[in-house]
């Protein structure tokens, strides 16, 4: 089932729970404007190239739209949808001002140079800028893009419109970023981790972790876990995997990376198939790469009892049924991953404020934000009897309904 499909799938089994009326679930459903554009650029060496590149901006019902842009070679229009819809539900989870939206160009950054990649970032901008704005619509990194790629954003969005540091979030700090948004996703997986497990009695230094990918989420994961206690016993990139039963040298290994590129040939690990990483021994399996990675192939073989979903819709509805049925507790992305989103919020308000907080404001509110939306899901889990996945997907979907309704339809 393809990432879109799954995530109506859940979407309508909220609506469902909730008893939302069907022609509020049709607006719901219904992306309030998808765009795609075509992006050629000169390469280096002068000779043309052509990308796709796409935003869709799923609902604006509580706020300006939200969401990453991803530049990798499986974007596609389906899955941009998705993880534009999921957006909306996130920030609602969160209980941030804003609805949903996603953007994506079908390329491998790693196949671009430094240069290619800021025409490739400027003609996109070029293309969509009257579409996004301070408060309509307001991109953020996701996987393939980081800070520099905001700041291009910034740079040529302000050619047209005038200085605009809010237009995008997750920018350097010398553009008016914030301090604690590189971190906040992996921050916030842990705050959620905490928050899990808390009602298990249980504590990140007494168990053992897996990790799927080792970019800006899965290293600030992988760091803070290591910080606490917890023993890291296995970790992948798109290059492979390594492990360690008595837990891996977390800062030694993200200077390795640093150095290599590559986690493999690393010295405190043994190189494992990085097919295995999903089905290792350990407590807490924490995917941070690519969706769909948890399927009908390989659920029935994971050992973790808990899995943290720190990437978009990482598990199918297949692996889903078949976890749940093993027992498995899946945190699902919607709630699990917001720390990122909600660290751009509060950029966006000292953006607008002209003002700065301290790194450990944003780490507090952080922290408020997460543990407030953890127990806003539980209630709803609680209400209506139903799992995490279900539990966040209400709170999100109810939140956005309500504003939709009070809103009204007035032409
Ligand atoms: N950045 C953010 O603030 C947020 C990100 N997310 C989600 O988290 C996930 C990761 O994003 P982010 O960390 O920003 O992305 P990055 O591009 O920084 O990192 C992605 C990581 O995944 C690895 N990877 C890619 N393909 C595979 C594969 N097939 N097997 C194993 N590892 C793989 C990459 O390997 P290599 O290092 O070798 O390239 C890299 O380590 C995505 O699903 C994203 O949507 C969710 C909320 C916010
Ligand atoms: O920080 C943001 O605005 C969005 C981050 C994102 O793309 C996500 O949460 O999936």
């Amino acid at each position: 089932m393809n990432a879109l499909a799954a995530t109506n799938r859940n979407f309508r089994q909220a609506a469902r729970i909730l008893g939302l009326d069907s022609k509020i679930e049709k607006s719901l459903l219904i992306p309030f404007r998808e765009i795609k554009v075509e992006c050629t650029i000169p390469k280096d060496d002068g000779t043309l190239v052509s990308y796709v590149g796409f935003r869709v901006q799923h609902d604006n019902a509580r706020g300006p739209m939200k969401g990453g842009i991803r530049y990798h070679p499986e974007v596609d229009p389906d899955e941009v949808n998705a993880l534009a819809q999921l957006m909306t539900w996130k920030t609602a989870v969160a209980d941030i001002p804003y609805g949903g939206a996603k953007g994506g160009i079908g390329c491998n950054p790693k196949d671009l140079s430094v240069s290619e990649l800021e025409r490739l970032t400027r003609v996109f901008t070029q293309k969509i800028h009257d579409l996004i704005g301070v408060n309509t619509d307001v991109p953020a990194p996701d996987m393939g893009t980081n800070a520099q790629t905001m700041a291009w954003i910034l740079d040529e969005y302000s050619k047209f419109h005038g200085h605009s540091p809010a237009i995008v979030t997750g920018k350097p700090i010398d553009l008016g970023g914030s301090l604690g948004r590189e971190a906040a996703t992996g921050c916030g997986v842990v705050y959620a981790t905490e928050a899990l497990l808390a009602e298990y009695g249980k504590h990140v230094k007494d168990l053992t972790f897996a990790i799927q990918g080792f970019g800006n989420v899965g290293a600030w994961a992988g760091k803070l876990i290591h910080e606490r206690g917890g023993k890291v016993v296995a970790v992948s990139d798109i290059t492979g995997a390594v492990k360690n039963p008595n837990g891996l040298d977390i800062p030694a290994l993200l200077s390795h990376k640093e150095k290599t590129g590559k986690l493999i040939d690393f010295a405190g690990a043994d190189v494992m198939n990085s097919d295995e990483l999903l089905t290792h021994e350990c407590d807490v399996l924490i995917p941070c790469a690519l969706g769909g990675v948890l399927n009908r192939e390989n659920a029935d073989n994971v050992k973790a009892k808990f899995i943290i979903e720190a990437a978009n819709h990482p598990t199918d509805p297949d692996a889903d049924e078949i976890l749940s049925k093993k027992g498995v507790v899946i945190l699902p992305d919607i709630y699990a991953n917001a720390g990122g989103v909600t660290v751009s919020y509060f950029e966006w308000v000292q953006n607008i404020q002209g003002f700065m907080w301290d790194e450990e404001k944003v780490n507090r509110e952080l922290k408020k934000y997460m543990t407030r939306a953890f127990h806003n899901l539980k209630g709803m889990c609680h209400s209506h009897n139903c799992n995490l996945r279900m539990g966040a997907f209400t709170l999100g979907v109810n939140r956005v309904a309500r504003a939709t309704q009070l809103r009204g339809w007035e032409a």
